[in-house]
């Protein structure tokens, strides 16, 4: 939501859209066709998906908040990872548009609004963002920048090392995503406490300062410890049961803990091992190395240590401070 004020006061969306081989007169679409992102809807509680339009480009209807900050969401997403990594795109190449093309617009990088009826969830579906409307207690609308950027990381690791979702290769797929959610959070509204908190925009909107996750203390100490936001922070407590596809977001928390302190260094609460921080820019190159460049579908987080320090190496010399550093954060979390 807090980006709607970015549409109501410049024409964010402006301009005639290309529409097929036509051009629409003065119609304006959530469409940017620079970045090849657009965003369209379903319509209330159906599985019919239209393309939402404007008269005068100033997006402040009701129904219109959900479709500024998707389209904000995935417009920034692209612009960090093509000026962050020098990536075009979730796959790497300026799409995938298929699904707009196929569906009366431009070819499109997609994100689709309200989907179903208060579905507390967003996912990335393979070719496609989509995100729910949150049932207004567990989530408000799902489309928060750090939401945005986790799900459609999921497409990017897709086009990359497509790590199999489930147990400790599952839980890496998840951890880069919340990694890369903080990463454009960071770049588009600089660091903060909240960079590191997962979902604090939207979830429980009752209830302020709580977030879904927190890479900073995976446990949630802050509230009361071992909680509902009980996730493990180091290898010793990982969930090793089935559900969650094998705790893919329970064990996200290790790595998350590790690549936390990488970026903003300090000790460990259970193994006491010391971290210097490198930042979260060098840590984010890193994790993005070892994504595109040392991982595979069924790497573990033997794998994950493995591949980082492959990249630090690759990327700042087998003996820098950056190098060093991902070992003692991933000994800290207990891998390796
Ligand atoms: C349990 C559980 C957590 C998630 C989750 O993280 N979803 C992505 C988000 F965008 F909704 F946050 N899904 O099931
Ligand atoms: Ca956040
Ligand atoms: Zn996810």
């Amino acid at each position: 939501y807090d980006n709607l004020q970015t549409a109501q006061g410049t024409s964010l969306y402006s301009g005639t859209v290309t529409i097929g081989t036509s051009v629409s007169a003065s119609k304006y679409y959530p469409e940017d066709l620079t970045r090849k992102v657009g965003t369209f809807t379903y319509a209330n509680g159906t599985s019919t998906v239209y393309r939402i339009a404007d008269t005068d480009d100033v997006w402040n209807g009701s129904d219109q908040r959900v479709v500024v900050d998707a389209h904000f969401g995935a417009s920034m997403v692209y612009d960090y990872f093509k000026t962050v990594h020098g990536r075009n795109g979730i796959d790497g190449a300026g799409g995938p548009t298929a699904y707009a093309a196929a569906n009366g617009g431009a070819g499109l990088i997609s994100s689709i609004v309200r989907y179903s009826t208060a579905y507390n969830n967003a996912f990335w579906d393979g070719t496609k963002m989509t995100y729910g409307d949150g049932d207004g207690s567990t989530f408000a609308p799902l489309v928060s920048l750090d939401i945005a950027a986790h799900e459609m990381t999921h497409g990017v690791t897709q086009y990359e090392a497509n790590l199999t979702y489930q147990n400790e290769s599952g839980a890496l797929n998840e951890s880069w995503s919340d990694v890369f959610g903080a990463l454009v959070e960071r770049y588009v509204y600089g660091e903060s406490t909240d960079t590191w908190k997962i979902g604090e925009d939207c979830y429980t909107p009752g209830t302020s300062g709580d977030a879904l996750r927190y890479m900073d203390d995976p446990h949630d100490a802050s509230n009361g410890g071992y909680t509902s936001n009980d996730d493990p922070d180091h290898y010793s407590e990982r969930y090793t049961g089935t559900s969650d596809n094998g705790g893919v977001h329970i064990n996200s928390g290790i790595p998350n803990h590790a690549f936390y302190l990488l970026a903003k260094g300090g000790t460990h609460h259970l193994s006491g091992v010391a971290v210097t921080g490198i930042g979260a820019d060098d840590a984010g190159k890193i994790w993005y190395k070892a994504l595109a460049d040392y991982m595979t579908a069924s790497t573990n987080f033997a794998g994950a240590r493995q591949a980082t320090l492959s990249a630090a190496s690759a990327l700042f010399g087998g003996s820098s401070a950056q190098y060093t550093s991902t070992q003692s954060a991933w000994c800290a979390v207990g891998v390796g």
